[in-house]
């Protein structure tokens, strides 16, 4: 049986909601969907999510009959669609009410109790370009327990008034509200403190202690928790997780540590500090964080593949071409050698943000939308994931022959022979029955033309040759794009028949901007407030799991090692700062029949 559903949707006409099956012909826009072989319970929990969209379920429910299902189902708004941000999750509220109910208790619980967050690493880039912007908004979103304290830690050797001046530079107020953002801004910096010490010497962290303890004394008959964010490279996290071990832990309520990417090299000091860690710190509470997977569109990939019927039919070797995801970045290291030069490229984006990506896409349905059983499928695919060797890959270096000051090679901290990628990009293999034969390219790199990560599907070509009279040249590929930034949006380039009367094909988009489309849309919160915020609830879903680690540094490897063992065949190759990297990446796509399909 076919069933073809309209919705229809329109934004001048008078109609209510409440005429939702009233009206059959209005203006506006009508989309029919055909489904084959449907029946009522497939029906069922689709159209009431469109309803709990409209929030009028109980227009269509006295329609609900076999009868209805066999004729045309007009659904009328008279206005698009204002999707709330929690939907998804609000459907996932009803589908486990008892674990709900322990959620919501856990957040009414982190709110009341005091807490101390210290950020190790406090001098240092990410601290102040996004930990701190990322606490403040949560202060001034009031989602901050009522009682707390920031400590910032480093080396570095800054007075407060130095301290607080460096942070106050790079807060924002997501939602412009002139006064009320400065007044949050003078109640928040006074919570924030500094202390330098050494990431070594108990002496520093048994004074770190003491300061937190002041303010746990204020609270004499009630729970204190301790957060400590590592915002510095992972050869510190030992020493610093054993003195948080030794000197650093509250007796009296939770402690938790948040780890940055990478963690580790590769799998053999991976494995090492892993181990190491074990012996101070248990699983619970560690989290790992990797912000891209709070980025609202990377957040969005499962609901696009699972709560949407149209696209995973298509979601396989069947149906699609290739896959591309890609990250730009158009400034360059900027004063973060001391990091960047140890790790490059490959481990700084490749080897966690874009394989998480990856993973988003490649996966299976997992069982429920529980933490273990999405990392579960995770783990799966990443399992099938065939391990790199460096031939996989294309290197780059950036250099600016105009303003030689710019170029990677200048920056304090590298060494003048560093052969550390600041670009790369590689093919990824899939052994599994879903995606064997489509090639996963990735591309990351620093001081290139734009800032931008996205991700593109490629489908395959459209057999037989129907149009091979209007269109001389192979139509082009369907391809579905997903900006995760900046301005947020997913569209699908399609072909279309150019207006009028004309026969010529045009490349057209169905688009989803999220700008337009929704209206609270700038108030998206950033990757790290929404992180930060589930390390507080103890909300684990969006951190990953030690055997998803282990399983991405085997991919990793072999081809780091490789690179490393004959450092001068893999040199990078120079491109320019601002350009759109080594063409180079353009012929390795080019061996799997790719085009590298950005910009467009
Ligand atoms: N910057 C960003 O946008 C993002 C960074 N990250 C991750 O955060 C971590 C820190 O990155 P970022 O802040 O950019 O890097 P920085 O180079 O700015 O390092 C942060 C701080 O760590 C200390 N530090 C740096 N290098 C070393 C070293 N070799 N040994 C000991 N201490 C060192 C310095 O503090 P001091 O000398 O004062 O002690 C520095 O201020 C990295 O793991 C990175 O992957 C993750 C997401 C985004
Ligand atoms: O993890 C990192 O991410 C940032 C880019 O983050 P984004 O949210 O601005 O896309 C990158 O600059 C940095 O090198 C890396 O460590």
């Amino acid at each position: 049986m076919w069933i073809p559903l309209f919705i229809t949707g329109f934004w001048n006409t008078n109609t209510s909601s409440s005429h939702l099956w009233k009206t059959k012909y209005t203006k506006g826009w009508t989309t029919p969907l055909y489904f084959s072989k449907v029946d009522k319970s497939f029906f069922a929990p689709r159209l009431a999510s469109i309803q709990a969209v409209q929030g009028d379920l109980d227009n269509i429910a006295p329609q609900w009959n076999d009868s209805s299902l066999e004729t045309t189902l007009p659904i009328t708004t008279n206005e698009r669609p204002a999707i709330p941000r929690q939907h998804f999750s609000h459907l996932g509220d009803t589908l486990d009410p008892s674990l709900m109910d322990s959620v919501k208790k856990r957040k009414q619980r982190a709110k009341e109790e005091p807490l101390c967050i210290v950020v190790i690493g406090a001098s240092g880039d990410l601290a102040k370009k996004k930990t701190f912007p990322a606490l403040f908004s949560l202060y001034y979103h009031d989602l901050l327990p009522k009682d707390f304290l920031i400590v910032g830690y480093a080396r570095r050797q800054m007075t407060q008034e130095e301290f607080r001046n460096s942070i106050m530079e790079s807060l924002t107020c997501r939602v412009i509200d002139g006064p009320q953002c400065q007044r949050k801004m003078d109640e928040f910096l006074p919570k924030c403190h500094y202390m330098s010490g050494m990431y070594d010497r108990t002496e520093d962290f048994v004074r770190l202690d003491q300061f937190l303890n002041n303010f746990e004394q204020s609270f004499p008959n009630t729970r204190v928790d301790r957060l400590y964010y590592l915002a510095v490279p992972s050869q510190v996290f030992e020493n610093v997780v054993h003195h948080v071990h030794e000197s650093g832990r509250t007796q009296r309520g939770w402690n938790r540590i948040v780890m940055e990417k990478p963690f580790g090299k590769d799998i053999t000091s991976y494995l090492q500090l892993r181990n190491s860690l074990r012996n101070c710190i248990s699983e619970d509470e560690i989290y790992r964080i990797d912000h891209y997977l709070g980025k609202e569109l990377v957040q969005n990939l499962m609901v696009l593949r699972f709560a949407n019927y149209l696209f995973e039919p298509l979601w396989n070797r069947d149906h699609i071409a290739s896959i591309q995801i890609v990250f730009k970045e158009n400034f360059g290291v900027e004063g973060r050698a001391g990091y960047f030069d140890e790790y490059g490229i490959i481990r700084d984006i490749m080897q966690n943000h874009l394989l998480q990506v990856m993973a988003l896409l490649g996966m299976e349905q997992p069982v429920t939308l529980h933490a273990e059983d999405i990392r579960d499928e995770k783990v799966k695919f990443l399992r099938s994931i065939r391990p790199l060797k460096a031939s996989d890959f294309v290197l780059g270096q950036y250099r600016d022959r105009q303003n030689p000051q710019r170029s990677y090679l200048s920056e304090p901290g590298v060494m003048n022979d560093s052969h550390t990628p600041t670009f790369a990009a590689c093919v990824f293999q899939v052994d599994n029955r879903r995606w064997s034969g489509v090639p996963f390219l990735m591309k990351a790199g620093k001081a290139l033309d734009e800032r931008k990560a996205e991700i593109r599907i490629q489908f395959q070509s459209v057999p037989g040759g129907l149009f091979s009279q209007v269109v001389s040249s192979h139509l082009p590929h369907n391809e579905l794009v997903i900006i995760v930034q900046p301005d947020e949006a997913i569209y699908m380039r399609i072909l279309s028949k150019a207006p009028g009367f004309t026969s010529r094909l045009e490349e057209a988009r169905l688009n989803l901007f999220y700008r337009t489309a929704w209206e609270d849309s700038k108030d998206i919160p950033d990757a790290y407030e929404r992180l930060i915020l589930d390390v507080i609830h103890g909300e684990k879903s969006l951190f990953i799991r030690d055997d998803e680690l282990e399983v991405a540094w085997n991919i990793f490897t072999p081809s780091l090692k490789e690179m490393e063992m004959a450092q001068d065949s893999w040199k990078p190759i120079l491109y320019d700062y601002g350009g759109r990297g080594p063409i180079e990446s353009d012929y390795l796509a080019a061996k799997y029949a790719v085009q590298w399909s950005e910009g467009d």
